[in-house]
């Protein structure tokens, strides 16, 4: 079964995926924390079992929000000029987003693979300088209608992606389980986007796929109404106000992937094979220009 679900996705046999070097051959996997990740683990499981090269990048903004209230740290968000959403990251704040990601998601991911019968490594972006970023050094945040600099946030920009020790993991056969947060050149941690992390990661591997899958179907045009999903989403979509919040840093991630990433689509977890769904279609498709027909 494993073997017909890669031969699906690509056209190829098997064998002629395994190792990462294949062209086009790895496919970038990222999973939201809001989304259950019992349908993503199965599909990735059997892509491993396949010899098909696949990575895990994994958030979990939604975890670290449940351990900030269970440790009485306060939770802040900033609310940039365009729309889009992300965490106030304090000293304390950084604490909780390392505690969640790393010792809470990653080992139900790492583990969920191993009960599966994958073998999975999981590596921050601190590890083997793999995602170096260096603090954004100021941050705009519209509060009561006035807009204010916040300047001491430990969060970060991602600069350079070495991704010696996933392909490292990946010519071993096992999976990769790669998690923010990202350090800067002096080893200091710092929180970036893990949608940012992902698309940033497949085009440092020359990935032939990214798939962004979280708690909704695609991206949608009425974010209250799930029939109606866009099929293809490109820049022009990024102009209104219709992609919100932090799917815009999905859209803006995953449209700066497709300039050197064949496929990019965003889909729902929560389905049979998540995976072979988004990138048969039934999300959205996102794409940064034009490049022809798609090779699907
Ligand atoms: N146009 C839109 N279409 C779909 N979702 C949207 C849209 N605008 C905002 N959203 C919100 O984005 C959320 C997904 O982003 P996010 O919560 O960051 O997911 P994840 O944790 O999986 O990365 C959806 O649950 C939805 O509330
Ligand atoms: C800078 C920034 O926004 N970092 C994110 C990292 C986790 C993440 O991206 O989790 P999801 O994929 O579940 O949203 C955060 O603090 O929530």
């Amino acid at each position: 079964m494993a073997q017909d679900l890669a031969q699906d996705l690509t056209g190829r046999a098997p064998n002629a995926l395994v190792g990462n070097s294949a062209p086009g051959g790895v496919i970038v996997v990222k999973i939201g924390g809001g989304s259950d990740p019992q349908r993503v683990l199965d599909e990735v499981a059997e892509l491993a079992a396949a010899g098909r090269p696949t990575v895990l990048v994994h958030g979990g903004g939604a975890v670290a929000d449940r351990l900030s209230e269970q440790l009485g740290v306060e939770r802040q968000v900033i609310r940039s000029p365009d729309g889009t959403h992300s965490r106030r990251t304090d000293e304390a704040m950084l604490d909780v987003i390392t505690l969640a990601l790393l010792g809470r998601v990653k080992p139900q991911l790492v583990g969920g693979l191993r009960l599966r019968g994958a073998r999975a490594v999981g590596l921050s972006g601190a590890d083997g300088a793999l995602l170096t970023a260096t603090r954004k050094p100021a941050l705009r945040s519209v509060q009561d209608g006035r807009t204010v600099l916040i300047r001491d946030d430990r969060s970060g920009r991602i600069e350079h992606v070495d991704p010696t020790p996933v392909r490292a993991v990946l010519d071993r056969g096992d999976v990769p389980v790669v998690s923010p947060p990202a350090s800067d050149t002096a080893g200091n941690l710092l929180n970036v986007d893990a949608d940012e992390a992902a698309a940033r990661l497949a085009e440092a591997l020359g990935a032939s796929a990214l798939v962004l899958l979280t708690d909704v179907c695609g991206v949608l045009a009425d974010p209250d109404d799930p029939s109606t999903r866009i099929a293809e989403v490109g820049p022009q979509h990024l102009t209104g106000d219709v992609v919100r919040g932090r799917m815009r840093h999905k859209v803006r991630a995953g449209l700066r992937a497709s300039r050197t990433v064949q496929q990019v689509a965003i889909g729902s977890a929560h389905q049979h094979r998540p995976i072979q769904q988004a990138l048969s279609g039934t999300g959205t498709w996102l794409r940064e220009g034009e490049r022809g027909e798609r090779n699907e």
